[in-house]
């Protein structure tokens, strides 16, 4: 960004610059491209560009500092709440350095030293007060070598023949590692582009960190910001910061050196090469950003290797579309995980977070889960006492990383070993529990007796937040603090004694004892009384009504006390640390007892969740999908009366679902996808009984009739979907289409609707769910043996419509988009017009030179398309090649073609019928009652298109 590096004002004047801004020039030029907070006493200042930047994003005072050289802008915030500024910058976009003062300002000869201790930035932030409750991640993506650029999978088209992007010998590769550094949590693997990009959905970094120098077009030390397609590492669409990192960093050799800081054998750990760059760059990113030197953050022990195949593929679109972590607002009310997250800590909170994520494929693994829940859902008392005692867990996992990284305080020591307090109860609470996953569970969970022993018998009950001030080691731990506070504590006496004995010797009785920071201990004797002082007090403080005294004994006295309290202060911080650099050497037992916690936090949740939503356990099979009163699980928590669904796909069917507007399409085929995910999680579902297979991934694809404004960029963004889908699902896949092909002409959506369902019928085999209002899709069931046709079914009496939410099987009879309308508030004259024009036909077909159709073809006929009703263009235009008998029955005289134009582009290509402009006549033959809003918008979005030209 261009407010960071070295001030251009500065650059001009660098030899005549101050010490102090001679510092900050240089600090700035090392951190070029993050905004350098830089320490002047209780204040981190900015100057010039980056003083006028951080003044406009944090809405803060821009001031000046004058001096010799010149006036340069300054900005400011304060140094104990800087926490909530740094947020602000990190979510305009900008990277942190925090430039301390690392000597104490009265030691400095010249200007204080400083030096930065900590870059912060979106995926590296440690600081509770900028945690989430959820993990942050800063991610690496390198690209493996010697590997021929690869074609574009969205291009491939459709047939799944192999070509050369499917070997997996000559697909462009890359490695992706992961870490929290807040956590510790490191993972690494490697795949091709689109397994990588799952990867990188699935976790949403808040943070990409690529080699310097590959992506940065203009210069190479240009460090690329978040947020542009330009700068998108190595192709990959990521939604967080994208940063360029010394490439060095990533070479085999350095990333080897790197990584033996935190593991013994870096090479036995990785399948790849590309995997160890990943990781020993991303490691070395996170060592610079906490300013940490090589294997300064050891409590990153964890590195692990995985494959992304273990789990099921759940892309960012699935997760999306099925409302898993946001709701397509992007908020996180009603979505899945806000109906299960009933977690007790933080602990089980991100680990349902990350079960959720990552579906198991392995049945063994799912059976495993599946019995915990089961039993802890039986043994409700057990389930209820586990979940309490949850409650009273920290987050010990980023506890024990401040612990390591040396910055806990003794209150999170503390908060250690009031967690470790709970496990034998814990352990006590789940001592019946028999089934092996809980049994295991129950036994790994170490007590860490000898480091809750240490902190309770070192650490006070309720110890102050500062560890340098005292009053945080408990009596009797250690003697030599011990005698130091006896000593003190003994002078004090001496000093709460000295008033009355004075007063007796003086006579003076208003006498008193008193302390303050500048002098020490004093006798204070007023004004009147001066006359009656003995020889042996000495003069302090002259006040106006009094004088101020000390006696040689007191001085001593005073220097005894003052010096055991600052001796015992130093001796306890220095038994704190000792304390806590024993605990970080247990930091891999706390972490191992943490995922115990979190895993048990998670089975007690969906145990729970299940006891209350009236789950079950489904059963997995070598069988399709069958379902017996499914609900959906987000949705039934709103709906008051919500209507349970059978789905029955044994044969791994391709289900057509036809039906009215509103009438639960689309909900019913997400609460199919929603159970197969929460099943194959090892939770149970919401359902009557549920028998399933294990699903590879679920693919959704959901039309563009939401999303109007997004236009024709729009519908390429589904075909392209489309392609991937079509491309990569398997017969063991589960695909969800709701309403493909709408964001183009009818007539050419329901070509490429009719054609996928016959391609995933035919070619792939996948369990298919399409929602469709194309309804002469529902045909196609009469020639495919596993294709079925499903139906919403509504009430009808009169113009009343009421919906049942109810599927059976077979096709609909008609969309009722026009009693949808109605009840949508839509005004009467309209829904009145509407229904005459469904009757008599739309005037425009009468006018139109093209009308083949009759329009009272389609009258009164409750089975007639809108499309067939309203359309009917019989010609025959060039941009359409699916033949017209390819979807129609060839019965009857609503034969509905699929050469219709779009409602634009075929009559542009006409001269105009009445002999005036081209438009004129276009807009004169529109069809606009029979155009859905997306037709119209595209076709005035073409018009413009062409007026600009
Ligand atoms: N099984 C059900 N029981 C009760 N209410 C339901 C059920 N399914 C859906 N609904 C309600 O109906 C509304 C519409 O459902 P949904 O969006 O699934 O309809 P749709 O047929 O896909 O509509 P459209 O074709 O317009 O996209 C939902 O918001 C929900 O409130």
């Amino acid at each position: 960004m261009e407010a960071t590096g070295p001030p251009a004002k500065m650059v001009d004047r660098r030899e005549e610059l101050t010490p102090m801004l001679s510092q900050y020039f240089d600090l700035t030029q090392e951190y070029d491209d993050a905004l350098v907070l830089f320490q002047v006493g209780d204040f981190y200042e900015l100057f010039c560009e980056a003083a006028e930047a951080a003044a406009r994003t944090l809405e803060i005072t821009l001031t000046k500092r004058e001096d010799s050289t010149g006036t340069y802008p300054m900005a400011g915030v304060p140094i104990d709440n800087v926490a909530p500024y740094v947020e602000t910058l990190l979510d305009a976009g900008y990277r942190v350095a925090i430039a301390d003062q690392v000597q104490d300002p009265s030691e400095a000869t010249g200007v204080v030293e400083r030096a930065v201790t900590q870059v912060v930035t979106p995926g590296t932030v440690v600081d509770e007060e900028l945690l989430g409750a959820g993990n942050t991640y800063v991610a690496s993506v390198v690209r493996e070598a010697d590997r021929s650029e690869a074609s574009n999978r969205a291009g491939s088209g459709t047939t799944r023949e192999a070509t050369d992007a499917d070997d997996p010998d000559h697909r462009e590769r890359f490695a992706v590692a992961f870490v929290d550094v807040s956590t510790g949590e490191f993972r690494v693997t490697s795949g091709p582009r689109d397994v990588v990009q799952d990867e990188l959905d699935r976790l949403a970094p808040a943070e990409v960190v690529t080699a310097r120098g590959e992506f940065d077009r203009d210069s190479p030390d240009d460090a690329s910001t978040d947020g542009n397609d330009d700068d998108a590492p190595h192709g990959f669409d990521v939604r967080g910061m994208h940063t360029p990192f010394r490439a060095s960093a990533f070479d085999g050799d350095d990333a080897r050196e790197t990584l033996s800081g935190y593991v013994p054998t870096p090479d036995a750990l990785f399948e790849r090469p590309a995997e160890l760059q990943a990781a020993g760059g991303l490691l070395a990113y996170a060592e610079y950003t906490q300013g940490v030197d090589s294997g300064g953050l050891e409590y990153i022990s964890r590195v692990q290797r995985y494959d992304p195949r273990e789990g099921m593929r759940v892309d960012a679109t699935a997760l999306r579309s099925l409302e898993v972590f946001e709701n397509r607002e992007g908020g996180d009310a009603h979505t899945l995980l806000g109906v299960l997250d009933t977690t007790s800590c933080a602990l089980g909170r991100r680990e349902l977070t990350h079960w959720l994520r990552r579906p198991l494929l392995d049945r063994e693994r799912i059976a495993a889960r599946q019995d915990a829940v089961e039993e802890l859902a039986d043994r409700a008392f057990a389930r209820e006492e586990a979940r309490d005692l949850l409650r009273d867990v920290y987050d010990i996992e980023r506890l024990v990383t401040r612990v390591s990284r040396g910055r806990a305080n003794a209150r999170d020591l503390r908060a250690l070993k009031d967690t470790l307090d709970v496990i034998p109860e814990l352990k006590a609470a789940l001592g019946d529990c028999e089934c092996d996953p809980l049994r295991e569970r129950r036994e790994a969970l170490d007590e860490l007796a000898d480091v809750r022993g240490l902190v309770g018998r070192a650490i006070v009950e309720e110890p102050p937040i500062e560890v340098t001030e005292g009053g945080v080691i408990a009596d009797g731990y250690d003697d030599d603090l011990d005698d130091l506070r006896a000593a003190e504590r003994e002078g004090r006496e001496w000093v709460a004694d000295l008033e009355a004995g004075e007063r007796e010797r003086t006579g003076i009785d208003s006498l008193k004892v008193g302390y303050n920071e500048v002098h020490g201990y004093y006798i204070e004797v007023t004004n009147p009384n001066l006359d009656r002082v003995p020889d042996d007090y000495t003069r302090r403080q002259t006040l106006k009504n009094s004088e101020r005294f000390y006696t040689p004994e007191l001085k001593q006295r005073e220097d005894e006390i003052l010096g055991a309290s600052e001796r015992a202060d130093t001796r306890e911080y220095h038994l704190f640390t000792e304390v806590r650099d024993e605990v970080a050497a247990e930091a891999e037992r706390v972490q191992r007892v943490a995922s115990v916690l979190a895993e048990l936090d998670v089975l007690c949740t969906l145990a729970d969740v299940a006891v209350d939503r009236n789950y079950v356990r489904p059963a997995f099979g070598e069988e399709g999908i069958h379902v017996e009163g499914g609900r959906h699980p987000v949705v039934e928590t709103t709906e008051p009366r919500f209507v349970p669904n059978d789905a029955d796909l044994r044969e791994r069917n391709v289900a057509v679902i036809t039906g009215p507007n509103m009438s639960g399409k689309s909900t019913y085929m997400r609460q199919i996808a929603l159970v197969q995910l929460l099943a194959q999680v090892g939770s149970f579902v919401p359902a009557d009984r549920a028998r399933l297979p294990v699903v590879d991934r679920i693919f959704t694809r959901v039309g563009a009739s939401d999303d109007i404004a997004g236009g024709a960029s729009t519908f390429m963004r589904e075909m392209r979907e489309l392609t991937s889908i079509l491309h990569d699902a398997t017969e063991d896949s589960l695909v969800l289409l709701d309403e493909v092909g709408r964001g183009t002409s009818t007539a050419d959506g329901r070509a490429i609707a009719w054609a996928v369902t016959e391609f995933l019928h035919d070619e792939v085999g996948a369990t298919t769910l399409f929602a469709t209002h194309y309804h002469e899709l529902t045909r196609i069931a009469e020639s495919r043996e596993r294709i079925r046709n499903f139906h919403f079914t509504i009430d009808r009496s009169g113009d009343e419509v009421t919906f049942l939410h109810s599927v059976v099987e077979g096709a609909s009879e008609a969309s009722y988009g026009v009693e949808v309308a109605q009840l949508a508030g839509v005004p009467g004259t309209v829904i009145d017009r509407s229904r005459d024009l469904i009757d008599d036909g739309l005037p425009g077909d009468a006018g139109s030179t093209r009308t083949t159709e009759s329009p009272s073809a389609a009258t009164n006929d409750a089975t007639a398309e809108p499309a067939a009703r309203t359309n009917g263009y019989g010609e025959h235009t060039d941009s359409h090649t699916t033949r017209s008998d390819d979807l129609s029955s060839g019965t009857d005289d609503r034969q509905i073609t699929l050469d219709e134009p779009t409602a634009g582009e075929a009559v542009a290509d006409e001269p105009s019928a009445a002999g005036g402009s081209t438009l004129e006549a276009e807009i004169r033959d529109l069809n606009i009652a029979s155009m859905t809003p997306l037709e119209a918008l595209t076709w005035l979005h073409e018009r413009q298109r062409e007026v600009q030209r």
